[in-house]
Protein backbone atom coordinates (compact mmCIF):
# COMPACT_ATOMS: atom_id res chain seq x y z
CA UNK A 1 0.00 0.00 0.00
CA UNK A 2 3.06 2.07 -0.97
CA UNK A 3 2.71 5.32 -2.86
CA UNK A 4 1.26 5.87 -6.56
CA UNK A 5 3.40 5.27 -9.40
CA UNK A 6 2.95 8.82 -11.05
CA UNK A 7 4.65 8.53 -13.51
CA UNK A 8 3.36 5.22 -14.82
CA UNK A 9 0.12 6.46 -14.08
CA UNK A 10 0.56 9.54 -16.43
CA UNK A 11 1.46 7.47 -19.59
CA UNK A 12 -2.48 6.15 -19.54
CA UNK A 13 -3.44 9.32 -19.85
CA UNK A 14 -2.84 10.78 -23.37
CA UNK A 15 -4.14 14.46 -22.94
CA UNK A 16 -1.19 14.99 -20.48
CA UNK A 17 0.91 15.25 -23.47
CA UNK A 18 -0.40 18.45 -24.34
CA UNK A 19 1.65 21.43 -24.59
CA UNK A 20 0.41 25.23 -25.15
CA UNK A 21 3.00 26.91 -26.92
CA UNK A 22 5.77 24.58 -26.24
CA UNK A 23 4.76 24.99 -22.24
CA UNK A 24 3.24 20.98 -20.81
CA UNK A 25 -0.19 21.23 -19.53
CA UNK A 26 -0.63 20.80 -15.58
CA UNK A 27 -3.93 20.13 -15.19
CA UNK A 28 -5.51 21.20 -11.51
CA UNK A 29 -8.85 21.41 -12.07
CA UNK A 30 -9.86 17.53 -11.51
CA UNK A 31 -12.76 18.55 -9.02
CA UNK A 32 -14.10 19.53 -12.14
CA UNK A 33 -13.69 16.89 -14.19
CA UNK A 34 -10.88 14.22 -14.51
CA UNK A 35 -8.96 12.76 -17.35
CA UNK A 36 -9.64 9.97 -19.31
CA UNK A 37 -7.20 6.73 -19.69
CA UNK A 38 -6.57 4.48 -22.62
CA UNK A 39 -8.72 1.67 -21.05
CA UNK A 40 -11.66 3.59 -20.53
CA UNK A 41 -11.14 5.45 -24.09
CA UNK A 42 -11.10 2.10 -25.36
CA UNK A 43 -13.95 0.66 -24.23
CA UNK A 44 -16.39 3.21 -25.28
CA UNK A 45 -14.46 2.90 -28.72
CA UNK A 46 -14.38 -1.00 -28.45
CA UNK A 47 -18.60 -0.74 -28.00
CA UNK A 48 -18.93 1.82 -30.92
CA UNK A 49 -16.76 -0.85 -33.11
CA UNK A 50 -17.67 -4.42 -32.33
CA UNK A 51 -21.17 -4.36 -30.60
CA UNK A 52 -22.92 -1.33 -30.59
CA UNK A 53 -26.25 -2.10 -30.61
CA UNK A 54 -29.84 -0.61 -28.45
CA UNK A 55 -30.09 -2.33 -24.82
CA UNK A 56 -33.65 -3.42 -25.15
CA UNK A 57 -32.59 -6.65 -25.01
CA UNK A 58 -33.42 -7.57 -28.78
CA UNK A 59 -33.20 -10.85 -30.25
CA UNK A 60 -29.68 -10.14 -32.16
CA UNK A 61 -26.42 -11.28 -31.13
CA UNK A 62 -25.60 -7.25 -31.01
CA UNK A 63 -28.25 -6.35 -28.82
CA UNK A 64 -27.44 -9.28 -26.55
CA UNK A 65 -23.71 -8.62 -26.44
CA UNK A 66 -24.48 -4.66 -25.44
CA UNK A 67 -27.38 -5.46 -22.72
CA UNK A 68 -25.36 -7.75 -21.17
CA UNK A 69 -22.28 -5.50 -20.69
CA UNK A 70 -24.52 -2.41 -20.20
CA UNK A 71 -26.45 -4.48 -17.46
CA UNK A 72 -23.33 -6.05 -15.85
CA UNK A 73 -22.24 -2.55 -15.64
CA UNK A 74 -24.54 -1.79 -12.95
CA UNK A 75 -23.01 -4.98 -10.94
CA UNK A 76 -19.52 -3.68 -11.20
CA UNK A 77 -20.78 -0.03 -10.10
CA UNK A 78 -22.60 -1.81 -7.37
CA UNK A 79 -19.26 -3.52 -5.94
CA UNK A 80 -17.21 -0.65 -6.15
CA UNK A 81 -19.47 1.31 -3.79
CA UNK A 82 -20.61 -1.58 -1.76
CA UNK A 83 -24.56 -1.89 -2.90
CA UNK A 84 -26.22 -5.20 -3.08
CA UNK A 85 -26.80 -5.13 -6.70
CA UNK A 86 -27.39 -3.66 -9.92
CA UNK A 87 -31.61 -3.13 -8.41
CA UNK A 88 -30.02 -0.40 -5.97
CA UNK A 89 -27.69 1.24 -8.98
CA UNK A 90 -29.48 3.69 -11.43
CA UNK A 91 -27.59 5.17 -14.31
CA UNK A 92 -28.41 8.96 -14.71
CA UNK A 93 -26.45 11.57 -16.78
CA UNK A 94 -24.93 12.74 -13.67
CA UNK A 95 -25.09 13.77 -10.19
CA UNK A 96 -27.57 16.47 -10.71
CA UNK A 97 -29.82 14.38 -12.53
CA UNK A 98 -29.09 11.88 -9.79
CA UNK A 99 -30.86 14.64 -7.33
CA UNK A 100 -33.05 15.57 -9.29
CA UNK A 101 -34.70 11.86 -9.07
CA UNK A 102 -35.47 11.50 -5.61
CA UNK A 103 -36.28 15.18 -5.51
CA UNK A 104 -38.82 14.91 -7.83
CA UNK A 105 -39.71 11.08 -7.87
CA UNK A 106 -39.94 11.36 -4.02
CA UNK A 107 -39.71 14.52 -2.54
CA UNK A 108 -42.70 15.93 -4.72
CA UNK A 109 -45.06 13.39 -3.45
CA UNK A 110 -43.26 13.03 0.30
CA UNK A 111 -42.90 16.43 1.51
CA UNK A 112 -45.58 18.60 2.34
CA UNK A 113 -45.92 21.89 4.62
CA UNK A 114 -44.24 21.16 8.50
CA UNK A 115 -41.85 18.77 6.88
CA UNK A 116 -38.17 20.01 6.64
CA UNK A 117 -35.16 19.44 4.16
CA UNK A 118 -31.96 20.18 6.31
CA UNK A 119 -28.84 20.93 4.06
CA UNK A 120 -25.66 22.42 4.91
CA UNK A 121 -23.87 25.38 3.84
CA UNK A 122 -21.59 23.73 1.74
CA UNK A 123 -23.69 22.02 -0.44
CA UNK A 124 -23.40 22.32 -4.13
CA UNK A 125 -26.23 24.05 -6.28
CA UNK A 126 -26.84 20.05 -7.46
CA UNK A 127 -28.68 19.50 -3.76
CA UNK A 128 -29.20 22.90 -2.62
CA UNK A 129 -31.21 24.38 -5.47
CA UNK A 130 -33.13 21.45 -6.41
CA UNK A 131 -34.16 20.67 -2.88
CA UNK A 132 -35.03 24.23 -2.36
CA UNK A 133 -37.11 24.54 -5.15
CA UNK A 134 -38.89 21.65 -4.48
CA UNK A 135 -39.32 22.51 -0.85
CA UNK A 136 -40.94 25.64 -2.36
CA UNK A 137 -43.32 23.97 -4.62
CA UNK A 138 -44.19 21.24 -1.71
CA UNK A 139 -44.49 23.51 1.14
CA UNK A 140 -41.47 22.16 2.95
CA UNK A 141 -39.56 24.40 4.60
CA UNK A 142 -35.41 24.36 4.14
CA UNK A 143 -32.83 24.26 6.86
CA UNK A 144 -29.11 24.41 6.65
CA UNK A 145 -26.41 22.94 9.10
CA UNK A 146 -23.51 25.84 10.16
CA UNK A 147 -20.10 25.56 8.90
CA UNK A 148 -17.51 26.31 11.36
CA UNK A 149 -14.57 29.06 10.42
CA UNK A 150 -12.44 26.34 9.26
CA UNK A 151 -15.16 25.02 6.99
CA UNK A 152 -15.92 21.95 9.08
CA UNK A 153 -19.97 21.16 9.08
CA UNK A 154 -20.81 22.11 12.89
CA UNK A 155 -22.01 19.07 14.30
CA UNK A 156 -23.19 20.60 17.27
CA UNK A 157 -25.56 22.90 15.28
CA UNK A 158 -26.20 19.29 12.94
CA UNK A 159 -27.88 18.02 16.44
CA UNK A 160 -30.04 20.87 16.51
CA UNK A 161 -31.75 21.20 13.44
CA UNK A 162 -32.29 18.05 12.47
CA UNK A 163 -35.31 17.16 14.35
CA UNK A 164 -38.76 15.30 14.19
CA UNK A 165 -40.12 18.20 11.27
CA UNK A 166 -36.66 16.89 8.98
CA UNK A 167 -38.24 14.83 6.20
CA UNK A 168 -35.00 14.68 4.26
CA UNK A 169 -31.22 15.07 5.09
CA UNK A 170 -29.47 16.27 2.13
CA UNK A 171 -25.49 16.23 2.75
CA UNK A 172 -22.32 16.60 0.62
CA UNK A 173 -19.69 13.90 1.00
CA UNK A 174 -16.38 15.77 0.69
CA UNK A 175 -16.97 19.92 0.03
CA UNK A 176 -16.00 20.74 -3.85
CA UNK A 177 -14.52 23.94 -2.14
CA UNK A 178 -13.16 23.69 1.20
CA UNK A 179 -12.31 20.33 0.76
CA UNK A 180 -14.03 19.31 3.77
CA UNK A 181 -14.57 15.88 4.33
CA UNK A 182 -18.24 15.50 6.38
CA UNK A 183 -18.95 12.61 8.69
CA UNK A 184 -21.19 11.41 6.50
CA UNK A 185 -22.31 8.05 9.22
CA UNK A 186 -23.11 10.33 11.80
CA UNK A 187 -24.93 12.52 9.49
CA UNK A 188 -26.84 9.60 8.44
CA UNK A 189 -27.50 8.15 12.28
CA UNK A 190 -29.14 11.81 12.72
CA UNK A 191 -31.14 11.93 10.20
CA UNK A 192 -32.51 8.04 11.18
CA UNK A 193 -32.80 8.86 14.90
CA UNK A 194 -35.71 11.43 13.77
CA UNK A 195 -37.24 9.12 11.04
CA UNK A 196 -35.71 11.03 8.31
CA UNK A 197 -34.32 10.24 5.20
CA UNK A 198 -30.26 10.73 4.37
CA UNK A 199 -29.32 11.31 0.49
CA UNK A 200 -25.66 11.95 0.62
CA UNK A 201 -23.75 13.72 -2.35
CA UNK A 202 -20.48 11.84 -2.70
CA UNK A 203 -19.15 13.59 -6.55
CA UNK A 204 -16.06 14.17 -4.70
CA UNK A 205 -15.92 11.16 -2.86
CA UNK A 206 -16.63 7.76 -5.23
CA UNK A 207 -13.93 9.03 -7.30
CA UNK A 208 -11.49 9.94 -4.83
CA UNK A 209 -11.14 7.19 -1.84
CA UNK A 210 -13.06 4.56 -0.62
CA UNK A 211 -16.91 4.75 -0.66
CA UNK A 212 -19.40 1.83 1.07
CA UNK A 213 -22.58 3.15 1.16
CA UNK A 214 -23.71 0.17 3.57
CA UNK A 215 -21.34 1.22 5.95
CA UNK A 216 -22.77 5.04 5.76
CA UNK A 217 -26.19 3.78 5.21
CA UNK A 218 -27.33 6.52 3.33
CA UNK A 219 -30.09 5.78 1.71
CA UNK A 220 -29.30 7.25 -1.38
CA UNK A 221 -26.08 8.14 -2.86
CA UNK A 222 -25.05 10.18 -6.30
CA UNK A 223 -21.92 10.52 -8.08
CA UNK A 224 -20.69 11.36 -11.46
CA UNK A 225 -18.84 9.35 -14.30
CA UNK A 226 -16.61 11.99 -15.66
CA UNK A 227 -15.15 12.52 -12.09
CA UNK A 228 -13.98 9.41 -11.96
CA UNK A 229 -11.21 9.15 -14.75
CA UNK A 230 -14.75 7.80 -16.82
CA UNK A 231 -16.85 9.69 -19.36
CA UNK A 232 -19.39 12.68 -19.46
CA UNK A 233 -23.07 11.48 -19.54
CA UNK A 234 -22.83 8.89 -16.78
CA UNK A 235 -23.90 9.11 -13.21
CA UNK A 236 -25.40 7.36 -10.73
CA UNK A 237 -27.77 7.24 -7.93
CA UNK A 238 -27.70 4.73 -5.46
CA UNK A 239 -30.96 4.13 -3.64
CA UNK A 240 -31.86 1.35 -0.79
CA UNK A 241 -33.99 -0.92 -2.71
CA UNK A 242 -37.27 -0.89 -1.02
CA UNK A 243 -37.44 2.53 -0.82
CA UNK A 244 -36.79 2.48 -5.18
CA UNK A 245 -39.13 0.44 -5.32
CA UNK A 246 -42.34 2.50 -3.19
CA UNK A 247 -41.07 5.41 -5.39
CA UNK A 248 -42.93 6.22 -8.96
CA UNK A 249 -40.69 6.44 -12.22
CA UNK A 250 -38.85 10.11 -12.03
CA UNK A 251 -39.14 9.72 -16.62
CA UNK A 252 -41.27 7.78 -18.31
CA UNK A 253 -41.22 6.06 -21.85
CA UNK A 254 -40.25 2.70 -23.43
CA UNK A 255 -37.56 0.02 -21.52
CA UNK A 256 -39.04 1.82 -17.95
CA UNK A 257 -42.45 -0.26 -18.50
CA UNK A 258 -43.49 -4.11 -18.11
CA UNK A 259 -47.21 -3.71 -19.44
CA UNK A 260 -48.83 -0.80 -21.66
CA UNK A 261 -52.12 -0.80 -22.58
CA UNK A 262 -54.58 2.18 -23.87
CA UNK A 263 -55.65 2.67 -20.16
CA UNK A 264 -52.61 1.96 -17.86
CA UNK A 265 -49.00 0.62 -17.56
CA UNK A 266 -47.54 -1.28 -15.14
CA UNK A 267 -43.66 -0.24 -14.42
CA UNK A 268 -40.56 -2.98 -15.03
CA UNK A 269 -38.11 -4.52 -12.70
CA UNK A 270 -35.29 -2.41 -10.75
CA UNK A 271 -33.16 -0.37 -12.11
CA UNK A 272 -34.52 -0.27 -15.60
CA UNK A 273 -38.00 1.19 -14.21
CA UNK A 274 -35.72 4.08 -13.54
CA UNK A 275 -33.73 4.38 -16.76
CA UNK A 276 -36.46 5.31 -19.62
CA UNK A 277 -35.50 5.56 -23.37
CA UNK A 278 -32.35 4.39 -24.94
CA UNK A 279 -29.28 5.15 -22.04
CA UNK A 280 -25.54 5.83 -22.34
CA UNK A 281 -24.49 2.71 -23.43
CA UNK A 282 -21.06 2.88 -24.26
CA UNK A 283 -20.88 5.60 -20.97
CA UNK A 284 -22.30 3.40 -19.01
CA UNK A 285 -20.01 -0.14 -19.74
CA UNK A 286 -17.25 2.34 -19.92
CA UNK A 287 -17.98 3.73 -16.52
CA UNK A 288 -17.35 0.41 -15.54
CA UNK A 289 -13.76 0.09 -17.01
CA UNK A 290 -13.24 3.16 -14.80
CA UNK A 291 -14.14 1.52 -11.66
CA UNK A 292 -11.32 -1.37 -12.46
CA UNK A 293 -8.64 1.06 -13.47
CA UNK A 294 -9.48 2.87 -9.85
CA UNK A 295 -9.87 0.00 -7.83
CA UNK A 296 -5.95 -1.17 -9.59
CA UNK A 297 -4.50 1.88 -8.22
CA UNK A 298 -6.16 1.26 -4.75
CA UNK A 299 -9.01 3.83 -3.58
CA UNK A 300 -7.00 4.30 -0.11
CA UNK A 301 -3.77 5.22 -2.17
CA UNK A 302 -5.67 7.60 -3.92
CA UNK A 303 -7.41 9.47 -0.88
CA UNK A 304 -3.66 9.55 0.57
CA UNK A 305 -1.98 10.51 -2.48
CA UNK A 306 -4.92 13.84 -3.33
CA UNK A 307 -4.24 14.35 0.35
CA UNK A 308 -0.60 14.61 0.13
CA UNK A 309 -1.09 17.08 -2.55
CA UNK A 310 -3.30 19.29 -1.07
CA UNK A 311 -1.08 19.62 2.03
CA UNK A 312 1.96 20.58 -0.05
CA UNK A 313 -0.10 22.97 -1.92
CA UNK A 314 -1.20 24.42 1.61
CA UNK A 315 2.37 24.11 2.87
CA UNK A 316 3.63 26.23 -0.16
CA UNK A 317 1.20 28.75 -0.07
CA UNK A 318 1.85 29.44 3.89
CA UNK A 319 5.49 30.83 2.83
CA UNK A 320 3.09 33.56 1.03
CA UNK A 321 1.27 36.47 3.83
CA UNK A 322 -1.00 37.45 0.92
CA UNK A 323 -2.68 33.84 -0.03
CA UNK A 324 -5.71 32.80 2.31
CA UNK A 325 -6.73 29.19 1.69
CA UNK A 326 -10.52 27.80 2.71
CA UNK A 327 -11.16 24.67 4.09
CA UNK A 328 -9.55 22.64 7.02
CA UNK A 329 -6.00 23.75 8.13
CA UNK A 330 -2.89 22.32 6.90
CA UNK A 331 -2.08 18.88 8.57
CA UNK A 332 -6.40 18.40 8.56
CA UNK A 333 -6.87 14.93 6.19
CA UNK A 334 -8.77 17.00 3.32
CA UNK A 335 -10.12 16.19 -0.16
CA UNK A 336 -7.74 16.60 -3.18
CA UNK A 337 -8.62 20.47 -3.16
CA UNK A 338 -7.16 23.89 -1.64
CA UNK A 339 -9.26 26.92 -2.49
CA UNK A 340 -8.09 30.40 -2.28
CA UNK A 341 -7.09 34.03 -3.12
CA UNK A 342 -4.44 36.14 -3.78
CA UNK A 343 -4.77 39.28 -2.61
CA UNK A 344 -4.41 42.14 -5.26
CA UNK A 345 -5.68 39.99 -7.88
CA UNK A 346 -9.24 38.56 -8.53
CA UNK A 347 -9.66 34.72 -9.33
CA UNK A 348 -10.76 35.00 -12.63
CA UNK A 349 -7.43 37.83 -13.47
CA UNK A 350 -5.60 35.07 -11.83
CA UNK A 351 -6.90 32.14 -13.27
CA UNK A 352 -6.84 33.25 -16.95
CA UNK A 353 -2.86 34.57 -15.79
CA UNK A 354 -2.08 30.66 -14.75
CA UNK A 355 -3.51 29.77 -18.02
CA UNK A 356 -0.44 31.69 -19.84
CA UNK A 357 1.40 29.05 -18.18
CA UNK A 358 -0.98 26.18 -19.41
CA UNK A 359 -1.56 25.95 -15.71
CA UNK A 360 -5.51 24.56 -15.51
CA UNK A 361 -7.70 25.47 -12.34
CA UNK A 362 -11.11 26.30 -11.70
CA UNK A 363 -11.96 30.32 -10.53
CA UNK A 364 -15.60 31.20 -9.57
CA UNK A 365 -17.68 30.18 -7.06
CA UNK A 366 -17.42 26.44 -7.96
CA UNK A 367 -21.61 26.03 -7.66
CA UNK A 368 -21.69 26.81 -4.17
CA UNK A 369 -22.53 30.62 -4.19
CA UNK A 370 -24.29 30.55 -1.14
CA UNK A 371 -20.97 29.12 0.60
CA UNK A 372 -19.55 31.88 -0.87
CA UNK A 373 -21.66 34.54 0.45
CA UNK A 374 -20.82 33.17 3.79
CA UNK A 375 -16.90 32.53 3.75
CA UNK A 376 -17.64 36.33 2.47
CA UNK A 377 -15.98 36.43 -0.78
CA UNK A 378 -17.52 36.54 -4.73
CA UNK A 379 -15.07 34.19 -6.25
CA UNK A 380 -12.52 31.87 -5.17
CA UNK A 381 -9.28 29.84 -7.60
CA UNK A 382 -8.99 26.13 -6.98
CA UNK A 383 -6.21 23.74 -7.14
CA UNK A 384 -7.75 20.70 -7.50
CA UNK A 385 -6.06 16.98 -8.10
CA UNK A 386 -5.74 13.28 -9.13
CA UNK A 387 -3.46 10.06 -9.53
CA UNK A 388 -2.11 12.03 -12.22
CA UNK A 389 -0.49 14.93 -9.88
CA UNK A 390 2.47 15.71 -8.77
CA UNK A 391 4.50 17.91 -6.05
CA UNK A 392 6.52 19.72 -9.10
CA UNK A 393 2.94 20.18 -10.86
CA UNK A 394 2.46 22.59 -7.76
CA UNK A 395 5.58 23.86 -7.49
CA UNK A 396 5.15 25.05 -11.26
CA UNK A 397 1.14 26.36 -9.78
CA UNK A 398 3.21 28.15 -7.15
CA UNK A 399 5.48 29.85 -9.56
CA UNK A 400 3.03 30.87 -12.24
CA UNK A 401 1.31 32.84 -9.15
CA UNK A 402 4.07 34.43 -7.85
CA UNK A 403 4.26 35.99 -11.92
CA UNK A 404 1.14 37.18 -11.43
CA UNK A 405 1.79 38.84 -7.95
CA UNK A 406 4.63 40.65 -9.81
CA UNK A 407 2.37 41.47 -12.72
CA UNK A 408 -0.82 42.89 -10.66
CA UNK A 409 1.61 43.84 -6.99
C1 LIG B 1 -20.06 18.15 -4.72
C2 LIG B 1 -20.64 18.17 -6.10
N1 LIG B 1 -21.93 17.80 -6.26
C3 LIG B 1 -22.49 17.79 -7.49
C4 LIG B 1 -21.77 18.16 -8.62
C5 LIG B 1 -22.46 18.11 -9.97
O1 LIG B 1 -21.85 17.12 -10.76
P1 LIG B 1 -22.36 16.97 -12.28
O2 LIG B 1 -21.59 15.82 -12.85
O3 LIG B 1 -22.03 18.29 -12.96
O4 LIG B 1 -23.86 16.72 -12.20
C6 LIG B 1 -20.42 18.55 -8.49
C7 LIG B 1 -19.62 18.99 -9.68
N2 LIG B 1 -18.78 20.09 -9.35
C8 LIG B 1 -17.98 20.68 -10.42
C9 LIG B 1 -18.82 21.48 -11.37
S1 LIG B 1 -19.61 22.82 -10.57
C10 LIG B 1 -16.86 21.54 -9.80
O5 LIG B 1 -16.11 22.15 -10.58
O6 LIG B 1 -16.75 21.53 -8.56
C11 LIG B 1 -19.85 18.55 -7.21
O7 LIG B 1 -18.55 18.89 -7.03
Amino acid sequence: SGALDVERIREDFPVLEREFDGTPLVYLDNAATTQTPEHVIDAISDYYREYNANVHRGLHHLSQEASIAYEEAHDRVAEFIGADGREEIVFTKNTTESENLVAYAWGLRELGPGDTVVLTEMEHHASLVTWQQIAERTGADVAYIRIDEDGRLDMDHAREVIGDDTAMLSAVHVSNTLGTINPVADLVDLAHDHDALAFIDGAQAVPNRPVDVEAIDADFYAFSGHKMAGPTGIGVLYGKRHLLDSMEPFLYGGDMIEKVTFEESRWNELPWKFEAGTPSIAQGIALAEACDYLDAIGMDRIARHENELAQYTLERFAEFDDIETFGPPAGEERGGLVSFNLESVHAHDLSSILNDYAVAIRAGDHCTQPLHDKLGVAATARASFYVYNTREEIDVLVEAIDDARQLFG
